[in-house]
């Protein structure tokens, strides 16, 4: 088991990454002071898999527990979904002394946090990642959302959980193209921050892809460093944690023209990598050997790094509803080489340009 602590004051919390570490989850809310009720958030898919060790844990440690099921997807991120999960606390008679339990990747954390974090105006949360993008990226931060038809995550807020708890053996489980999405997420850290991480990542390509868990338990646990080191520097995003959104401005817009369904994030992240970098190649930020580096470590890694084809008076919407626009101008994320990410201005219109996205 190893440590990441993310220091925010107040609002501190452990991230335990091991294994076969979930059924200790009743014990670790205990230890932190949390009382009342437990209500876990998970869907069908999850629950089948984790929610009785899970319910179990909890109820050993002298916890009442709710389960809440919300249908499987991102286009499930939604305020449809969140309010039927505030019904189901109501219903479950928790109070503000309870706290919620979110199991299951993103779109369950990223949703389970926002209800936590406006129910009955917070109450604590825990975040029991279960996809290799949750437990390297989404359960860390603080950052919850739901998605809104015209955008990515449009209605959410910082909300940090009380602990981060990671099982790497749930992966075991994860549908290989779920895993891959998570890859992307991990090839983000080290193309944006961490230049001698991304050449880690090159050289163990195989151990990647076998899944191999010292080789999971390592790259979870650098990513959840530097987020955690990011986090601390920048909780709510006025500087540095921008760099985060390395490949996301496209890949939000392409995931929101997709109407959540097609490309899942992790894949959308990746195509917007690859075209972040052409345009910082284009603009002279970045060679052409290291935007090449990025594309072939996310092809070698399974990742289809191909746009779809896009309206490009859509894409212009969809990017000017970007939450890193002000004024009609994007604070872009761009590379100066591998592991320097720096931050371009540009309107939708120069970097439809750059890309060579929309027709
Ligand atoms: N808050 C943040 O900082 C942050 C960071 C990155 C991404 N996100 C968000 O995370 C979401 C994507 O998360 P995701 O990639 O985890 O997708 P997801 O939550 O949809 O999970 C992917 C699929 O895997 C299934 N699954 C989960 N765990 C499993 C397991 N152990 N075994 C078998 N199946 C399992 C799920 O049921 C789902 O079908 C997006 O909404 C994205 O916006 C948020
Ligand atoms: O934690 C962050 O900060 C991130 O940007 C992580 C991203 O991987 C994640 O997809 C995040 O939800 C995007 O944030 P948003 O503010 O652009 O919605
Ligand atoms: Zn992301």
């Amino acid at each position: 088991m190893s440590v990441v602590t993310v220091n925010l004051g107040e609002s501190s919390y452990d991230i335990r990454i091991g294994s076969g570490s979930l059924p200790a989850l009743g014990r670790s809310c205990a230890s932190l002071g949390l009382a009342g009720r437990a209500a876990v958030v998970t869907n069908p898919t999850v629950n089948a898999l984790y929610g009785d060790t899970v319910r179990r844990s909890l109820a050993d440690a002298g916890y009442p527990v709710t389960l809440i099921e919300m249908p499987d997807g991102e286009e499930f991120k939604n305020a449809a979904t969140l309010g039927s999960v505030y019904d189901a606390l109501i219903a479950a008679g928790m109070d503000r002394r309870s706290f919620i339990v979110a199991l299951g990747g993103g779109v369950v954390g990223d949703l389970a946090g926002f209800a936590a974090a406006t129910f009955m105006r917070g109450i604590p949360f825990v975040q029991v990642p279960t996809t290799l993008l949750a437990q390297v990226d989404s359960s860390v931060g603080g950052k919850t959302a739901i998605d809104h038809p015209q955008g990515k995550n449009l209605i959410g807020a910082f909300y940090q959980p009380r602990l981060v708890l990671i099982d790497v053996d749930t992966l075991a489980t994860l549908p290989q193209r779920e895993y891959r999405a998570g890859l992307a997420e991990v090839v983000k850290y080290g193309a944006a921050i961490d230049g001698p991480f991304f050449e880690y990542l090159e050289q163990n390509v195989d151990a990647l892809q076998a899944r191999e868990r010292e080789c999971l338990m390592r790259i979870i646990q650098r990513c959840c460093e530097l987020k955690a080191r990011v986090v601390e520097l920048d909780e709510k995003e006025a500087g540095p944690r921008e760099a985060l959104n390395y490949g996301h401005t496209l890949g939000h817009a392409l995931e929101t023209l997709a109407g959540y369904r097609s490309l899942v994030h992790g894949e959308a992240v990746a195509i917007g990598m690859v075209l972040a970098a052409r345009i910082c190649v284009r603009r002279g930020e970045c060679g052409d050997d290291d935007a090449a580096r990025i594309a072939a470590l996310l092809g070698s890694l399974g990742l289809s790094v191909a746009p779809p084809a896009v309206e490009r008076t859509r894409l212009l919407d969809a990017l000017l509803k970007d939450k890193k626009s002000r004024a009609g101008t994007i604070n872009f994320i761009c590379n100066q080489g591998i592991g320097n990410y720096t931050v371009a201005q540009l309107s939708p219109e120069e970097l439809l340009a750059l890309s060579g996205l929309g027709v």
